[in-house]
């Protein structure tokens, strides 16, 4: 049993508050900057509000390199938010740097709370992942990347029963950073309030519960699970048990702790070509 059972509700709140933890700014500052820079849409040519299903919201958009290499991975990335804040608009920061060396970047759009629920956001993810493998069946590998609560829906793709969809895509890596992987620890704080989750819906929603499930679907994937020095204790807990129970699995998984990051810049900083997670991502993608 995990610690966080026995904190007070405002240990608890706290823990989950993200922009408290911060050593650059105040936490509304911080937040602001945040948004402010997954504002930054990058100059590469676009696809933008591809729908990849019927419902409302069910749309991603492509960030598409100039050159024309037979050698070009997709990375699909999913925001973060708490499943409430942020939109695909606001993740094209991350694009500028991947094209620029010949990666195709989608970045996905999903029902945010209150408009949807988790089981819809879960679901979201995972077709968006079949559409974009059907409409781009010759790149030369699929990778996943996910921030905070993108991260989680990135684990909950990797741990899915393909045989309940047309196809079973191969996910060569994946880039988790700063996640949530137990839902059960939110449902009593304000994170959950417009969510609604009751105690089931956190459990299957829930990768830590699914890890049979990704050794199946995902075997051959390498996986990286990276947290920052500054997120917080319950937060850094969530990514190391994770990261453990990946590597008891039998899985190829590695641990990054990046120094000197907040929730918030371990993410932001992926503009930077230069940055250590930049290097890591590219690398996975044989494009370093
Ligand atoms: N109450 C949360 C808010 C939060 O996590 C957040 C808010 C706006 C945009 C993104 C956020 N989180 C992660 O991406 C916090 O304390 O940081």
């Amino acid at each position: 049993m995990s610690d966080w059972r026995k904190m007070s509700k405002d240990d608890l709140e706290h823990q989950f508050s993200p922009s408290s933890w911060s050593h650059r700014m105040s936490a509304d500052d911080v937040i602001r900057a945040h948004v402010y820079i997954n504002k930054a849409r990058s100059v590469t040519q676009t696809l933008l509000d591809v729908p990849y299903g019927d419902g409302d919201g069910e749309k991603l958009d492509v960030y598409v390199p100039s050159s024309s290499s037979p050698d070009v991975p997709l990375v699909i990335y999913f925001h973060g938010g708490y499943w409430q804040f942020l939109s695909k608009n606001e993740s094209g920061f991350l694009a500028v740097p991947l094209v620029q060396r010949g990666v195709v970047v989608v970045a996905v759009g999903y029902s945010v709370a209150p408009k949807g629920d988790m089981d819809l956001m879960v679901s979201q993810v995972r077709r968006s992942v079949v559409s974009v493998v059907q409409q781009y069946s010759h790149i030369s590998g699929l990778y996943l990347c996910g921030h905070s609560a993108g991260a989680h829906l990135a684990a909950m793709v990797l741990s899915t029963d393909w045989t309940q969809y047309d196809i079973s895509p191969q996910i060569k890596g994946v880039f988790l950073v700063s996640g949530i992987y137990d839902l059960q620890p939110i449902l009593s704080t304000y994170v959950n309030e417009p969510l609604k989750m009751t105690e089931e819906v956190a459990i299957r929603n829930s990768p830590s519960h699914f890890l049979p499930q990704l050794k199946r679907s995902s075997t051959s994937c390498d996986i990286i699970v990276a947290v920052a020095q500054n997120d917080s204790p319950e937060f850094r807990k969530q990514s190391e048990e994770y990261f453990k129970a990946l590597e008891s699995a039998g899985l190829r998984v590695s641990f990054e702790d990046v120094p000197n990051t907040d929730h918030f810049n371990i993410i932001e900083q992926l503009v930077d070509e230069n940055y250590r997670l930049t290097k890591l991502l590219l690398k996975m993608m044989g494009k370093s």
